[in-house]
């Protein structure tokens, strides 16, 4: 029966979503199953027990009877309760142990996933679907417990109560299950079609309000407020009209329902009064079995919806298979091998790369970064410069070719190890939600309080540290809401200086910053550099003095490469640009 009311591809799906999580909840559900059992026989027996209540009292008006049936009656209800009391608290416990086992299985597989995994799903996609889909999946889950042990189980208890009062009349109120069924069926795939929208329309919502915290000073600033709450208002009313199509359709069984059963009771009735005068039944046989005819009313209701439930349900725990399933596309070999320690040189040897298809941005390409000196990368916006600090570190593979630090390729090393020997300060100066310790000690596990303040004083940080509210335990806020932007890498560069690698990426900062800010970040900056191979990304060239190379980087190639006064000497591609940039031609000198 099961079988068909599904499809395949379903199928597939809760046979997998099953498997993969009944077995280790075996126990809860184990237990919770027994206590439906207990509940749907208590259900029965609360039928049963009304042909001894009407018989023992209007019938053979027994007194002694009546009190046991009285006790019988208190007993039943007892077990009931209890046994419903362990039925929800064993569901939940497996329920939410499903979830939260969910919920850490997609964490932890997006964060394996590789850089152009997030350019696909964007963060407010990630956020529902790690929510609202491992929610799915315990919802399913409950479904299916719930409908095939106690709604099924009671149904059965009942419909036997039934057969054993009054055979007859129980073939006569099996005419409504057919129709029932069938009535139900149509409105399923309507429902699920709307659902997916819906699901759709939701994300828009989270994407809106996840953008207007993020972008709530060019927001405020340009005055999109009206803008934004215009998208809300369209987003919020598709969920709204989805909500109540599928209200709607949901209700629409109740009718059919309702009507057919009332059908099925009125007849029951009619023919009840005939069989009791005509057979010599007794009224307590007739109330057990019209009482567990109610009763099994709302069990069957809730079975012949099944369907419908399952289908929505489904749609969660699809999408949070398909994010489960995403394959990872750059991963570590099985044979993965140590990064063997070294000096620390990069080269890039006969690299190709692209990140569209047929778009390519690197055509045999080859770079060295001489170890323990410092390169400078410049060029025009997207000239490939931050594409070869992605391929340094390993956030994307070449398609051919390989990019090797002391002449190991990347692909054959361990991510931890290559991590270990990168540092990397990058444009954006990410900041944890934590205090100023935290943020700084994440640079090396294990740091000491006197290393962490080591590295901030090397950074220029801990005479503003000092300064703030509670030193090192001050809170960042998010996303370092609490510090200015040239805090916030003197920070970055803190930690960086914590990990303490021979290899240094440093995409520098884009925005200017006031002269003692800048002043302070490029005395930290000599200072990390010393040393270290470093690949700096340099979008203001008066930033670059203390380079020991430069290459430019042009359309993906080397349009150039020398040490700075070489480079300055000829009348080359870095000699254009450094007097666009430092020597303002005659109309810039005018608008300056
Ligand atoms: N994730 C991506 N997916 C598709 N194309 C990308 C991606 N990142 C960069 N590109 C493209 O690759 C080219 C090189 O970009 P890259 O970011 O490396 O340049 P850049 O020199 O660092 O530029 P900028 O100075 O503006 O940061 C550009 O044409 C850019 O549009």
């Amino acid at each position: 029966m099961f079988a068909k009311m599904i499809s395949n591809a379903n199928k597939t799906l809760l046979v997998r979503l099953l498997s993969e999580n009944f077995k280790s909840q075996a126990p809860w559900y184990g237990i919770a199953i027994v206590a439906m059992i207990v509940v749907a026989a208590m259900t029965s027996a609360s039928a049963w027990i009304m042909r001894d209540i009407v018989n023992s009292s209007v019938v053979s008006k027994d007194i002694n009877r009546v009190f046991e049936v009285a006790i019988m009656v208190a007993l039943i209800f007892f077990v009931k309760g209890i046994a419903g009391y362990v039925q929800s608290v064993f569901l939940s416990r497996a329920g939410n142990n499903i979830i939260a086992k969910t919920q850490k299985m997609l964490f932890s597989r997006i964060l394996k996933q590789g850089i152009s995994f997030y350019s696909k799903y964007p963060s407010s996609e990630l956020l529902m679907r790690i929510t609202t889909n491992a929610q799915a999946a315990r919802s399913v889950i409950d479904l299916i417990v719930t409908s095939f042990v106690r709604d099924l189980f009671s149904l059965i208890g009942l419909a036997a109560v039934m057969v054993i009062q009054q055979p007859s009349l129980t073939l006569f109120s099996a005419i409504i299950v057919p129709g029932a069924i069938y009535g139900v069926r149509h409105l399923t795939k309507k429902v699920r079609k709307i659902m997916e929208q819906e699901l759709a329309s939701l994300g828009m919502i989270i994407q809106n309000v996840q953008e207007t915290a993020t972008g709530i000073r060019v927001i405020k600033a340009f005055g999109l407020e009206n803008y934004m709450n215009a998208r809300m208002e369209k987003y919020v009313s598709e969920v709204e009209q989805r909500s109540n199509s599928i209200a709607k359709l949901e209700a629409a069984s109740s009718p059919i329902m309702e009507t057919l059963s009332g059908f099925a009771i009125a007849g029951v009735v009619a023919l009840s009064g005939i069989w009791v005068l005509q057979e010599g039944n007794t009224p307590g046989e007739l109330m057990s079995f019209i009482t567990a005819l109610l009763l099994a009313y709302e069990p069957a209701k809730r079975l012949a919806r099944m369907r419908i439930s399952l289908e929505t349900g489904l749609i969660g725990v699809r999408m949070m298979y398909e994010l489960a399933d995403h394959p990872i596309d750059l991963s570590q070999k099985d044979n993965a091998v140590e990064l063997a320690a070294g000096k620390g040189e990069i080269s890039f040897r006969n690299v190709n790369f692209s990140y569209k298809e047929n778009h390519r941005l690197f055509d045999n390409l080859n770079l060295d970064f001489p170890a323990g000196k410092t390169t400078a990368l410049v060029g025009p916006s997207g000239g490939g410069k931050s594409s070869i600090i992605n391929l340094a570190m390993r956030l994307y593979d070449p398609e051919s070719g390989s990019v090797m630090i002391d002449g190991q390729d990347l692909r054959d090393v361990t991510f931890e190890s290559l991590r270990n020997r990168i540092a990397y300060v990058g444009q954006d100066t990410f900041l944890f939600a934590g205090t100023v310790k935290h943020n700084i000690g994440l640079g090396r596990e294990g740091a000491s309080d006197e290393e962490i303040i080591a590295a901030a004083k090397a950074a220029n940080a801990h005479d503003f540290i000092m300064r703030m509210p509670h030193g090192y335990d001050s809170d960042v806020g998010e996303n370092g809401g609490n510090m200015s932007g040239g805090q916030k890498q003197r920070i970055s560069i803190a930690r960086a200086m914590l990990r303490d690698a021979e290899i240094l990426i440093l995409d520098e900062a884009t925005s200017a910053l006031d002269s003692e800010s800048e002043y302070l970040i490029r005395e930290a900056l000599t200072r990390l550099t010393r040393n270290r191979t470093t690949v700096m990304i340099a979008h203001r060239l008066s930033t670059i003095t203390f380079a020991d190379n430069i290459v430019v980087m042009e359309n993906g190639a080397v349009a150039e490469q020398g040490r700075p006064a070489e480079l300055l000497s000829r009348d080359g591609p870095y000699r254009r640009l450094y007097e666009l940039q430092l020597l303002p031609t005659a109309e810039q000198a005018m608008l300056l």
